[in-house]
């Protein structure tokens, strides 16, 4: 249905109750991480971008963390260089880390970027080796050895954890009515590159910003229960438990425990949505209508 033939009355009530949203979120900062499998279409992509610049025009100082998986993985192969992943992290070694620089950075960054000024917003892309505003480590994962029966800590390359956030770059830029778009790669103090989970820098960029909201755009319905069913209003405690019975496992583990430790770090909530579906961001703040899964800190 085009806007012409929709009937005003309702436009104007549908516009009339997102009111209360407005006032209770504006001046507040949301932190939107936009998964590399949400972006494979593009009237998706247009969707995500008009709502971003829809929350800054009421008021909400929208940030964005980007992923890039897909897109990485498309390069990577065109370059006949295979990709390997061990624990949901791509095993990351120094060619790898170009072209990862070059795909999240470059492309994927910009398009993004490129996308929100069509749309009449302000988007500036980093990464975080600009203004060092993600200081980042080697992280070494635990992968249990079938031979041993025991854990070992394996090295898989330029693939880093967050030390730290500075928030000076990102505080500049919204305060100045920019909308910052951020490509998850960190740097160490001797200026090492880091390719780095966007779940994770999302979680710990809206835990350093003290953010209203972190919303992870991912592509299935929401946490699911055995069952298939979407589970909502789950409390960390609850999220605990299904992680233990193995509820929660592949890349979902990853995606909860950032959303966990963000909510247990400050953030008021955490959701992750189904970034298939269009208007996906705006479903969530605007309305009721209970997309996804709600995750918050309350016992
Ligand atoms: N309980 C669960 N509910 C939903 N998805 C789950 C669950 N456990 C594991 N998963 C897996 O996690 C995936 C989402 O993580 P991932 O593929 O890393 O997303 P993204 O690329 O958006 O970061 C789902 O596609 C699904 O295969
Ligand atoms: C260490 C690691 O695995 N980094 C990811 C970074 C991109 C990412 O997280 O992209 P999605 O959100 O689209 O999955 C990678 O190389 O694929």
């Amino acid at each position: 249905m085009n806007s012409a033939s929709r009937d005003p009355q309702v436009v104007v009530e549908v516009l009339s109750e997102a009111l209360p949203y407005i006032q209770q979120f504006s001046g507040k900062t949301v932190v939107v991480k936009y998964g590399g499998n949400a972006m494979t279409e593009d009237t998706l992509i247009d969707s995500f971008a008009r709502n971003i610049v829809l929350m800054k025009e009421v008021g909400i100082n929208p940030v964005v963390v980007h992923g890039g998986g897909p897109q990485i993985g498309e390069l990577l192969g065109k370059l006949n260089i295979e990709s390997r992943f061990i624990n949901g992290m791509r095993v990351t070694d120094a060619e790898t880390m170009d072209v990862v620089e070059m795909v999240l950075g470059g492309l994927v960054n910009k398009s993004i970027v490129n996308l929100i000024n069509q749309c009449g917003g302000k988007a500036i892309g980093v990464t975080g080796k600009d203004g060092a505003q993600i200081r980042a480590r080697q992280l070494h994962v635990e992968q249990q050895n079938p031979e041993h029966q025991a854990s070992e800590i394996i090295d898989i390359g330029h693939v880093g954890e967050v030390e730290s956030i500075s928030t000076d770059l990102i505080e500049m830029l919204t305060e100045r009515d920019f909308i910052p778009v951020i490509a998850p790669i960190g740097v160490d103090g001797e200026g090492n590159s880091y390719n780095i989970n966007a779940d994770l820098v999302a979680g710990k960029v809206a835990e350093a910003l003290s953010a209203e909201k972190l919303m992870l755009l991912t592509n299935v319905a929401g946490l699911m229960d055995e069952t298939g069913e979407v589970m909502t209003g789950l409390t960390t405690a609850q999220v605990d438990g299904l992680i233990s019975d193995g509820t929660i496992h592949g890349g979902m583990l990853p995606k909860i425990r950032c959303a966990l430790d963000a909510v247990k770090g400050g953030v008021q909530s955490a959701h992750i949505i189904d970034g298939r579906v269009p208007h996906a961001v705006l479903l969530e703040i605007f309305t009721n209508a209970g997309v996804g899964t709600l995750i918050t800190d309350t016992e």
